[in-house]
């Protein structure tokens, strides 16, 4: 019988410390040059905020790692074309959202700006609080380049950070894009005090949902069972810490949403997901009846009750269909 550990072991990739520029010194970015300088790489923290310049964060680095709220992220790839990124270093993009003008998620724009270097998407379960604590968590690094993968994943994976590698960078981000979407309705869900009955059944057909989409839009049906789909959506589904989820909650007591987001402070990608996600599935005639509820609710033409009564008298169907 194999051996899990001969399974694992990878000597082809080097342990020997790295320079990485990290763009964006927000919850995520801080979090993520926390894990980088843990295992002893350099890491240079780039942000508008920060008196440094983008040219001297990126001179000589090994890998580039963007964790960027989505609404910077298409600036920042034509701020970065004008300048000169070292030949061929692994992107890594860790942001979860899409596009609102063109509807593609980070990935694509990264793809498309810097079809030189191999993109690697980074994504799972990853509270950014839970992990500057040091508290053990794990997530995914995918790729179509799998020594890119690999190179990311010796970069981040320690004693306290588990990283697996996947094949489906497509799948992996739209599983993190996507459960934001469903954080939201989940904190409405207890907000309202549903219950645990109503949670679970959210949850699963939200599960459904993501997949029904998500494979249409490439993503492969067993990505969004592992930790970049199901695991990040439990977690950020019931966590007080998720952004996504204190918006359906505050809209659930009451609050307007423009209320929700000035005491948040910081980005909840959930409601400009949303928009697009409702602008993809109706051009792609894709039924995503959650979602739908969520973006009438954020756009003011639902009460979160009445959001729940729509959902509960949907027309009786099969729970799978063959
Ligand atoms: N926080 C978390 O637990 C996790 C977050 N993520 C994802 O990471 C991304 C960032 O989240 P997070 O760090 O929490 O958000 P924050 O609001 O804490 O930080 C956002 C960062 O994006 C930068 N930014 C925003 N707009 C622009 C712009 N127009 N041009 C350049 N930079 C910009 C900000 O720059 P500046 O500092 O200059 O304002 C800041 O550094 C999101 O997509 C989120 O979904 C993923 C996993 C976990
Ligand atoms: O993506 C996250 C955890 O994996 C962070 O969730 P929020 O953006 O809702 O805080």
């Amino acid at each position: 019988m194999i051996q899990d550990s001969t399974i694992m072991s990878d000597s082809s990739v080097s342990n020997e410390p790295l320079t990485l520029a990290i763009l964006g010194a927000g919850a995520w970015g801080s979090a993520l040059a926390q894990l980088a300088r843990y295992n002893g790489h350099t890491v240079h923290l780039w942000s508008r905020r920060l008196d440094n310049s983008l040219a001297e964060s990126i001179d000589s680095i090994d890998v580039l790692v963007s964790a960027i709220s989505m609404r910077g992220v298409a600036v920042t790839i034509e701020q970065l074309q004008t300048l000169k990124l070292p030949d061929k270093i692994p992107i890594v993009t860790a942001t979860k959202g899409l596009d609102p003008d063109s509807t593609l998620t980070p990935s694509q724009l990264w793809g498309m700006g810097f079809s030189d270097h191999p993109i690697v998407v980074l994504s799972g379960p990853n509270l950014s609080a839970e992990i500057e604590q040091g508290l053990p968590a794990a997530t995914v690094v995918a790729s179509e380049d799998l020594e890119a993968a690999k190179i990311v994943q010796q970069v981040f994976a320690s004693n306290r950070f588990r990283v697996y590698t996947s094949f489906d960078p497509m799948g992996t981000e739209l599983g993190g894009t996507l459960k934001n979407v469903i954080a939201i309705a989940a904190g409405v869900c207890d907000g309202l005090q549903l219950g645990t009955n109503a949670k679970s059944a959210l949850l699963t057909r939200a599960l459904t949902e993501i997949i029904r989409i998500g494979t249409h839009l490439g993503g492969k049906t067993e990505t969004f069972f592992g930790l970049s789909g199901l695991g990040d959506m439990l977690t950020t589904c019931n966590s007080a810490l998720s952004r996504n989820y204190r918006v359906g909650y505050g809209l659930a007591k009451g609050k307007t949403l423009e209320q929700v987001l000035t005491e948040l402070g910081s980005t909840a990608e959930g409601v400009n997901t949303t928009n697009v996600l409702i602008e993809i599935a109706h051009r792609e005639q894709i039924p995503i009846p959650i979602s739908w509820q969520v973006y009438q609710l954020l756009n003011h033409q639902i009460t979160p009750q009445k959001a729940v009564e729509a959902l509960m008298e949907r027309d009786l169907k099969p729970e799978f269909y063959r």
